[in-house]
């Protein structure tokens, strides 16, 4: 069970993670459309802040750029936020926690773990590859920005993915292949969760 708010006590949540690029964006959508999660991309709610020119825009802005990662503060509470807006109960929050401080602060303010943790394992040619080809314009798609974000990944998220291995909840799926292929590998995950809560 979770504590996030008492509309949400029993909500499924899944984190989401892998490096720059690995696709968990592109896989997120699939989830969405096969399973009827709610996808949050903590870096999409942060870009949001930036566009909108919020107290928090110009910081988000510059730790962007830099490849560096957001104070946890900020970003779990644009997380809730959007948690606390939906009617849904089925949550996939993607990008998040980036670092065991994101970790360790969701846990702390929410009272809760997720359900599950996907991992999406990519090698880093194949991510700097997608990352350089995906022109959305993004400010830190470029080798700079990359090189400084696969170095903050290795630093500051693989822990994460070990602190989850370690507590049996994580599903390591190859991220090599089509975007058929991995899908065929995420499917089983969801699939058995929805038989669980059946
Ligand atoms: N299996 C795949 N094979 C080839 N290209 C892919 C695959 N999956 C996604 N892509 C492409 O790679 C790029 C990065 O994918 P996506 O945005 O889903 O990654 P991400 O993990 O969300 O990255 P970020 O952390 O930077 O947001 C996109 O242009 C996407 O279309
Ligand atoms: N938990 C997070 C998620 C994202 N950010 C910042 C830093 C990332 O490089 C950038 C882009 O995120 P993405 O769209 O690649 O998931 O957003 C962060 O600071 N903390
Ligand atoms: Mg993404």
């Amino acid at each position: 069970m979770n504590g996030i708010c008492p509309k949400h006590v029993d909500s499924v949540i899944t984190f989401v993670l892998g490096g720059p690029g690995s696709g968990k964006g592109t896989q997120c959508a699939r989830i969405v459309e096969t399973f009827g999660f709610k996808h949050l991309s903590a870096g999409d709610l942060l870009r949001k802040e930036v566009v909108s020119a919020t107290e928090y825009g110009t910081m988000i802005l510059d730790t962007i750029r830099e490849g560096k990662i957001v104070p946890s503060a900020v970003t779990v509470k644009l997380i809730l936020r959007e948690m606390e807006s939906s009617d849904n109960h089925k949550f996939l929050i993607d990008g998040f926690p980036r670092s065991e401080e994101n970790r360790i602060a969701f846990e702390r303010i929410t009272g809760s773990e997720p359900d599950f943790v996907l991992f999406f394992d990519c090698p880093e040619e194949e991510m700097v590859k997608r990352v350089l080809s995906r022109n959305q314009g993004r400010i830190d798609d470029n080798i700079d920005t990359i090189k400084k974000r696969l170095k903050v990944f290795e630093a500051l998220n693989l822990p994460v993915v070990d602190h989850y291995e370690r507590r049996g909840k994580l599903h390591r799926i190859n991220a090599v292949g089509t975007e058929d292929e991995i899908f065929e590998q995420v499917r089983p995950v969801f699939a058995a969760c929805e038989q669980t809560a059946a």
